[in-house]
């Protein structure tokens, strides 16, 4: 659940807050903003389809004679973009906070589109912001003050952990963890109900088992002094049957290498997004 006192006060003023997309992610956003007490009468949802959402209006294309927005949050897909950019920069002015969770499209390419604009300000969130427990890492564009970077964090601190990045292809190469980290756990949690499964469980309590550790394990850990390390050691007993797995994982630093290997990929992909969008 999101935390509402943190959404108490205003942000960017009280003008209307347009969400360009609410799929898979504007859509976790939105649960985790009206979960968090945002006035939902501010927030205007723009997509193609016009699929309704409860509580908030839709429409297919940005309102064109109503007031400016005071927030604009990007949240197509980046190949989305110039579609979506000719409808809504003519609309964008100085007083508009610009927030593109797109992956990939620096500030300076933003900037091009949309040189109208009070400041622009990259965030990528994770999924879990729908339930008030994602990462949101942020960036701003050099133009902008403290007034739009705190503005901007004051709109998504509600939806999880905040972490600036000054360096713009630093916050590409975090987005790799965080931003993709989400769909590497799931696998995760399926890999060890398969693997449960392979010790003869049935399937949906093999399910059950691995979720359920995954969970407390990260409640633990994210509640523990201790380092995830310790935490595994405390797991383990000394010849026991936990060192005997951790043998595994450990031999040739196998999960290390993975993971290097797997953020490696997405933060190479990242660049690639960031070379066609400029
Ligand atoms: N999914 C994730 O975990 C994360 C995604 N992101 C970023 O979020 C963005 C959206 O990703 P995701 O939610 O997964 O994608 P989805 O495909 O789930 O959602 C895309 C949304 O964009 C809308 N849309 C499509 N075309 C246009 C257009 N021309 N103009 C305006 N809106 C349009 C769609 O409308 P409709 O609903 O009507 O079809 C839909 O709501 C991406 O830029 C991605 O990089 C960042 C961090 C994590
Ligand atoms: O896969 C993507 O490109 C986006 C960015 C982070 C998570 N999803």
């Amino acid at each position: 659940m999101a935390d509402s006192s943190k959404i108490a006060g205003t942000i960017a003023g009280d003008g209307p807050i347009w969400l360009v997309g609410a799929g898979n992610m504007g859509g976790a956003m939105l649960r985790g903003w009206l979960d968090g007490g945002i006035d939902p009468a501010r927030i205007t949802v723009i997509r193609p389809s016009g699929t309704p959402i409860a509580g908030v209006t839709v429409l297919t294309a940005p309102p064109i004679d109503g007031e400016m927005p005071a927030v604009l949050v990007l949240a197509m897909k980046p190949q989305k973009l110039d579609e979506a950019v000719p409808a809504l920069a003519p609309l964008t002015g100085e007083g508009t906070l610009i927030v593109s969770v797109l992956a990939g499209v620096e500030v300076p390419s933003l900037a091009k589109r949309f040189p109208q604009h009070r400041a622009i300000v990259r965030v990528m969130p994770n999924t879990p912001s729908g339930i008030g427990q994602g990462v949101m890492l942020l960036h701003a564009g050099a133009d902008a003050d403290a007034a739009a970077k705190g503005d901007a964090e004051a709109l998504v601190a509600p939806l999880g952990l905040c972490e600036w990045f000054d360096d713009e292809a630093l916050f590409g190469r975090a987005s790799a963890l965080s931003g993709c980290g989400p769909a590497f756990l799931f696998r995760f949690i399926d890999a060890m109900a398969r693997a449960g499964e392979g010790q003869g469980l049935a399937p949906d309590q093999a399910a059950r088992l691995a979720l359920a550790t995954v969970q407390g394990a990260a409640q633990l850990a994210a509640g523990s002094e201790e380092s995830p390390a310790t935490l595994a050691d405390r797991v383990a007993s000394p010849g026991g049957s936990t060192r005997a797995g951790l043998n595994v994982i450990d031999d040739g630093e196998a999960l290390d290498r993975l993971m290097a290997d797997v953020l490696a990929a997405s933060a190479r992909r990242n660049e690639e997004m960031a070379a066609a969008a400029r």
